[in-house]
């Protein structure tokens, strides 16, 4: 967590209070599951599961679950967004929209200081339920999130094959087994220089090796380093090999 007043996220009190409720609520749930974990296939991580196409027991745990991204790593998103002027930003995995937030703050100004037309902050959540309640939190944030983002409800593999392009920043916070799919997939559509973010890459490290492999094979175009908040945060940069 950053420190009290430290907080560099532009937005009126009512969105600050919102986020402060939302990042507490998944905290709980999160201590929650910790008191009752057991269930992961590796026992590495919160991120290891199905594909949608085959869901488990794990799917059904994280059915209403958060699972938002911590707060500093939502702050580190917010002015990674901001230093870069990036306006297309893709969000793989949205649950209850919590780090969208950020993203769509971020973006939205980033679009009005630059003189761009608008940004976009494409979300993508399997959850029907989880979406609704997101689009209502984004709602109550208003016309700066709510007016940003373009929500896509299914499969991340479906919901991303059309209508994306020239993506700035891709934040990867999805089950691990749906990482690199989702990247190879937003790979020809990232511009040169986007920026690839991972949640959790240390602590899951099992579940994301493919994932890491392929970024950090010789030629792959991507450079990597690790930021080192809790888990372990990816961040690698893209540019087309020549
Ligand atoms: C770690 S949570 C995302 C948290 C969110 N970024 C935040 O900070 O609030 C991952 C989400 O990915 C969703 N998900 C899992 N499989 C998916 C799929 N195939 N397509 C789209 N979303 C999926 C899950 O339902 C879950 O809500």
């Amino acid at each position: 967590m950053s420190p009290a007043g430290s907080s560099p996220i532009g937005a009126p009190p009512h969105i600050h209070a919102l986020l402060t409720k939302l990042h507490k609520l998944s905290i709980d749930q999160e201590a929650e599951l910790q008191k009752s974990k057991s269930k992961n296939n590796d026992g590495s991580s919160r991120f290891v599961s199905s594909t949608a196409a085959e869901p488990t027991d794990f799917d059904a745990l994280m059915r209403d679950k958060f699972i938002a991204l911590d707060e500093d790593k939502c702050h580190f998103v917010y002015q990674l967004i901001r230093a870069k002027g990036a306006t297309t930003i893709v969000e793989a995995g949205t649950s209850y929209g919590v780090s969208t937030i950020y993203l769509a703050l971020a973006a939205g100004r980033n679009a009005k200081a630059l003189g761009k037309a608008g940004a976009t902050v494409i979300a993508t959540e399997f959850e029907v339920e989880k979406a609704g309640a997101a689009r209502a939190y984004w709602k109550e944030c208003g016309e700066s999130v709510e007016g940003v983002v373009d929500l896509r409800v299914g499969d991340i593999l479906e919901t991303l094959k059309e209508g994306v392009r020239d993506v700035d920043v891709l934040l990867l916070d999805i089950w691990a087994k749906l990482a690199l799919p989702t990247l190879t997939l937003m790979q020809p559509k990232l511009r040169p220089g986007a920026v690839v973010l991972v949640d959790n890459t240390v602590a899951a490290a099992g579940g994301y090796k493919e994932l890491l492999e392929y970024m950090k094979a010789p030629g792959s175009g991507f450079t990597n380093i690790v930021v080192p908040y809790s888990g372990g945060f990816e961040m690698s940069v893209y540019y087309p090999p020549l």
